[in-house]
């Protein structure tokens, strides 16, 4: 089916904004600017007073737990995970793996979020089958806390989500292996999972250095940084890795993460709520590493709101570096699109490209936020909210049209996800 999205302000990955056409052929970009006159549109989007954009990448995230949002506020991650979260999420079965990914999908969507990086379980299969329903392009692992008594069917769930779901929903749906993290995950367990994957050419999806004390257990546990204890393990030594937060570096931690070409994961609403750190993003785009851009889970920021994602990572490192040139507009929103795909795993993604796929955020340019029309790229990014994004479309496919969801039942799913939030948390 060929789409045609006419008269429209298009975000280019050069950063130019030009009023142009869109042309898109089943699920690809097919062409950019003037309409070529054999081109026959089966649907046309009108794009007067739009912001068209690259859809937006959520490099990590816990889709399913937006059924905690708000359950366990102001804490600190330990006592947030020991004592609330980990308990709660014991008794979560298949129906509120779905419906909190489901009421995800709701707000991703909305918020002109297109791909999503989740490490959850279990079930991940009702993840799987929730992206699918929803249209959306997601990277599943099923996140594997190595200490826990069944450490090692969690690897097998893994590799049974790997063998089900890799390549699945047109191939909107790709799959990692997700090691929880190193203060989870005892070495011989680390090499078991590296083994594994790389036995697949699965990637990986880990979080790393995402607190002080992570860091001090290591060093007390293993006489090594995380970094270093990760990568003795082999594990960085496969396709590749994605490593959510990376917020404790030092110098040799960054030589590996340059050295292994590991993509990281930055979760500034995360690590600000949970006090974590600031993670030295403008030192790391300097040396060239891949920094995208990802909202955590939904107890942990406690939305999935990626636009205030990019704009919490042009906001922070200014202060935090008393730069204001650091993370200008155009990198944040690359953070959140060209990067957040590269560092996902996907190619031929995050771009208004000709051949790229065609997920695609329009913007809606009538509120005052967007006046006087300046410069869009700045103006989403420093004044806009999400509540603009009017209609998406990921594969080619209408998500989303001015603001009405086309493959999501809203009520049925906020009914369904209240359910199983009373259930879980009471
Ligand atoms: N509890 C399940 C799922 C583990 S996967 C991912 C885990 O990461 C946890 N998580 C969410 N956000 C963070 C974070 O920021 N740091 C560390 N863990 C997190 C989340 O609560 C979940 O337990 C099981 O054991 O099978
Ligand atoms: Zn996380």
């Amino acid at each position: 089916m060929k789409t045609l999205i006419k008269n429209v302000r298009a975000l280019l990955p050069d950063g130019t904004t030009p009023l142009t056409n869109i042309m898109i052929d089943r699920d690809k970009i097919a062409a950019i600017g003037e309409v070529p006159d054999g081109f026959r549109a089966a649907k046309v989007i009108d794009g007067t007073g739009k912001f068209a954009v690259p859809g937006f990448i959520n490099a990590h995230t816990h889709a399913s737990m937006t059924l905690f949002r708000s359950y366990a506020d102001d804490m600190n991650l330990m006592d947030w995970l020991n004592n609330m979260i980990w308990p709660a999420e014991a008794k979560m079965q298949e129906e509120d793996i779905y419906w909190g990914a489901m009421l995800a999908a709701v707000e991703m969507i909305e918020g002109g979020t297109t791909t999503f990086a989740d490490m959850y379980g279990p079930y991940m299969e009702k993840v799987a089958k929730a992206a699918n329903d929803a249209g959306l392009r997601a990277v599943l692992s099923r996140g594997i806390i190595g200490v826990a008594p069944d450490g090692d069917a969690k690897i097998e769930e893994n590799v049974s989500l790997y063998k089900d779901f890799n390549g699945a929903a047109d191939g909107r749906i790709t799959v990692m292996f997700g090691p929880h993290a190193p203060y989870t995950c005892p070495p011989d367990f680390l090499k078991k999972v590296a083994s594994t994957a790389q036995s697949l050419g699965a990637e990986i999806h880990i979080h790393m250095a995402e607190t002080k004390a992570e860091v001090e257990q290591i060093v007390k546990e293993y006489g090594k940084r995380p970094f270093r204890y990760v990568e003795e393990t082999g594990l960085f030594d496969g396709k590749g890795t994605l490593a959510a937060h990376c917020v404790h570096l030092d110098d040799e931690d960054i030589a590996i993460i340059k050295k292994h070409a590991i993509r990281v994961a930055h979760n500034p609403g995360s690590n600000m709520k949970l006090a974590s750190g600031i993670a030295p993003v403008p030192r790391l785009l300097k040396e060239g590493v891949c920094v995208a851009l990802g909202t955590d889970g939904a107890s942990s920021n406690n939305n999935l709101d990626m636009l205030e994602e990019i704009n919490l990572a042009a906001m922070l490192h200014k202060v935090s570096t008393l730069d204001p040139l650091a993370v200008p507009a155009r990198t944040a929103l690359k953070m959140g699109t060209e990067y957040g795909a590269k560092a996902v795993g996907l190619t031929g993604v995050g771009k208004l490209e000709v051949g790229c796929k065609a997920d695609i955020t329009l913007f809606d340019m009538a509120g005052a936020a967007w006046y006087p029309r300046n410069d869009l790229a700045s103006q989403l990014v420093y004044s806009a909210h999400a509540d603009s994004a009017s209609t998406v479309l990921v594969d080619g496919r209408v998500l989303m049209e001015d603001g009405e969801l086309l493959t999501l039942d809203k009520e049925r799913i906020f009914y369904e996800a209240q359910k199983c939030a009373e259930r879980l948390t009471k």
